[in-house]
């Protein structure tokens, strides 16, 4: 992994939070290969609060898991707060991630077994600092869980739930939070609260944060959504509306369409 900052901490950035350059993958070899994502180049500032959306199978995961260095890309160079995260070093591209890349699910994925505020110290744990525990107490107070420090993760709504895995990356600052379908299991109420601290992450901690949506209105909580088609970028948004983003998505569903309609015949 080069260029990573020897003994930095999560806590410096830099200007250019994540940046991708001429990223491709592709799956399977010879007549069975898939290209899921196809030359894509962006750069997103610090501070900013990003939606990808796009049609199933456009490559919205693979670029979410590509640009977290959860997978590899087949090629191109993918940096995060500036430094090179493609590299062969499996154990520094966990360190890495540790500390430069938060991750929020879909289903959460807290440790069951484990209680609120211990779920919220694990990074803290696992990246072997200095547990600052007042600093964890403040963080689920800022997402309103200041009274369910000691429950276990069952015990709580599946909103609730989700605050706490925003908590969670919150307290390790990490360059860059990729959400993949953040309120994807979650009703409607919970859903808004999940993306207004989501917003507020951006705007008051000036978190970076990256998310994978299907839905036009939690795309709209964003300051700018990107659109996939087919493994690349099509298309790009500022100041998102859902109703706005909701026309571009159907478009670009029909566009999709037509194109394979033509490759079949
Ligand atoms: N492990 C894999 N092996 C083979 N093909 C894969 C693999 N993962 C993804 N693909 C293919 O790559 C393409 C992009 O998939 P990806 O999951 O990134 O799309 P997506 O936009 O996230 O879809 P959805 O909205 O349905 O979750 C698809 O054609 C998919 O079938």
């Amino acid at each position: 992994m080069a260029g990573t900052r020897g003994g930095s901490t999560a806590q410096h950035r830099t200007a250019e939070a994540l940046r991708l350059f001429a990223v491709s993958k592709t799956y399977g070899e010879a007549s069975t290969q898939v290209t899921a994502l196809d030359n894509v180049s962006l750069t997103l500032p610090s501070g900013t609060f990003t939606a990808v959306m796009g049609p199933s199978g456009s490559g919205k995961s693979t670029l979410l898991q590509c640009a977290a260095g959860l997978d590899r890309p087949t090629r191109g160079h993918v940096l995060v707060a500036g430094a090179e995260m493609t590299g062969d070093d499996e154990t520094a591209l966990t360190k890495f991630r540790r500390e430069h890349v938060g991750f929020i699910f879909q289903h959460f994925n807290l440790l069951p077994t484990l209680t609120v505020l211990q779920n919220v110290m694990l990074p803290m744990r696992l990246a072997r600092r200095k547990v600052d525990r007042a600093y964890c107490e403040t963080i689920l107070q800022r997402v309103g869980l200041s009274g369910r420090l000691d429950h276990l993760p069952a015990e709580l709504s599946g909103g609730q739930q989700q605050r706490v895995a925003i908590a969670r990356t919150l307290v390790s600052r990490p360059s860059v939070i990729f959400a993949d379908e953040p309120t994807g299991a979650l009703d409607t109420r919970s859903a808004r609260e999940v993306l207004a601290l989501l917003q507020e992450a951006v705007r008051t901690f000036g978190q970076t944060v990256v998310m994978v949506t299907h839905d036009p209105v939690a795309a709209s909580y964003a300051d700018a959504v990107l659109f996939l088609a087919d493994g690349r970028i099509v298309g790009r948004m500022t100041h998102p509306t859902a109703e706005a983003v909701a026309e571009r998505m159907t478009h670009l569903g029909d566009a999709v369409a037509e194109r394979h309609a033509i490759a079949v015949v």
